[in-house]
């Protein structure tokens, strides 16, 4: 794979993440800190005190976005967008449409922000990354942290004030997002990393029996945990929307369809069209990164043109009460 990371501070371009039997394993998060707006964090919740790095194509970095603009928490939390093609030298900053370069610490490689964070950091070089301006702080890049700190700690500072924790539903959304990030958020990637045919075909079939059965949940439920909109949906959105112009031939997940399950299909487009989350959303992003930057998976970084799709058409969801 000739994507970096850093060892010992150091770049290197010699690893893998595939073991012996060509099954993909994920590098746990290594910046955990919290935000808290109850001041039992040195972090509290400020305005204009943290500033977010994602990249557009990227779906955990997306939830944090998708989370920001759903919460309305633009003017509180500033924002950096990557460059969506990345290299040898991983994530870079650029003026590219849909860019927002490195206001912060004019960083122009990602990595040098997590050198600021430590010089000896050992790890790869992702986004999200959650960043505390004044003391130069990287506070988390774990997206599942992300979304809860920006969803409960900023709600004084919510304009919309959407919960998409509500208390009754808490159990239940932990549930959910476990239950989805193996077989589906990492799924697709356990599929399309996979480095041999029992590792592919074992995370594909696992990956269309979860799919499988949200059709049926979705069936009766406006959302994945009821009829409201919860971070449970967060997660599995911004998996879905990439799902069939990318996940489907790129990673070759092609058993089906996102259009093809009509319950999936119309659920995406219903969160697609939730005010905040289509500003939040760039193909042009998305498929250039994947189509280009995995180059082991497509050598000659060409990016297909289709599919047609219009997440604009009508859903059916709203016969859902509230
Ligand atoms: N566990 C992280 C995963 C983040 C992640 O894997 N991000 C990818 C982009 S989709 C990345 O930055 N990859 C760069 C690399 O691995 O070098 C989260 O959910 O926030």
């Amino acid at each position: 794979m000739p994507l970096g990371m850093l060892v010992d501070g150091k770049w290197t371009t010699e690893w893998t993440e595939q073991d012996n039997q060509g099954k993909f394993n994920r590098m746990p998060t290594q910046f955990r800190n919290w935000i808290k707006k109850d001041g039992s964090s040195a972090f509290t919740v400020e305005q204009n005190r943290y500033h977010l790095y994602v990249s557009l194509a990227c779906p955990w970095a997306h939830r944090t976005l998708m989370m920001r603009n759903l919460k309305g928490l633009k003017d509180v939390i500033s924002v950096s967008i990557v460059d969506p093609e990345m290299g040898e030298n991983g994530w870079n900053f650029s003026e590219e449409p849909g860019c927002i370069p490195d206001i912060v610490n004019s960083c122009n490689y990602l990595r040098e922000l997590y050198l600021k964070a430590n010089p000896q950091y050992t790890g790869r070089v992702t986004v999200p990354v959650l960043w505390d301006k004044p003391n130069q702080h990287m506070i988390n890049n774990e997206s599942r942290e992300i979304i809860r700190m920006l969803d409960v700690e900023f709600e004084a500072h919510s304009k919309s004030g959407l919960n998409l924790y509500p208390n009754e539903l808490q159990e239940q959304i932990e549930q959910t997002i476990d239950a989805i990030y193996q077989p589906i958020n990492n799924g697709v990637y356990r599929s399309g990393f996979a480095a041999s045919q029992t590792a592919y075909e074992e995370a594909v079939t696992e990956l269309f029996k979860h799919l499988d059965h949200w059709e049926q949940v979705l069936e009766s439920q406006r959302y994945l945990c009821g009829n409201k909109l919860t971070e449970a949906d967060v997660c599995l959105f911004t998996t879905l929307f990439r799902f069939d112009p990318v996940y489907h031939g790129h990673f070759k997940c092609n058993l089906r369809r996102i259009v093809d399950y009509p319950n999936l299909w119309n659920y995406v487009k219903d969160i697609y069209q939730t005010p905040g989350v289509k500003e939040t959303c760039n193909l042009d992003h998305i498929k250039r990164h994947y189509y280009k930057s995995h180059t082991q998976i497509n050598p000659t970084r060409v990016v297909p043109i289709g599919p047609i799709i219009n997440f604009d058409e009508p859903h059916d969801r709203e016969k859902f009460s509230q």
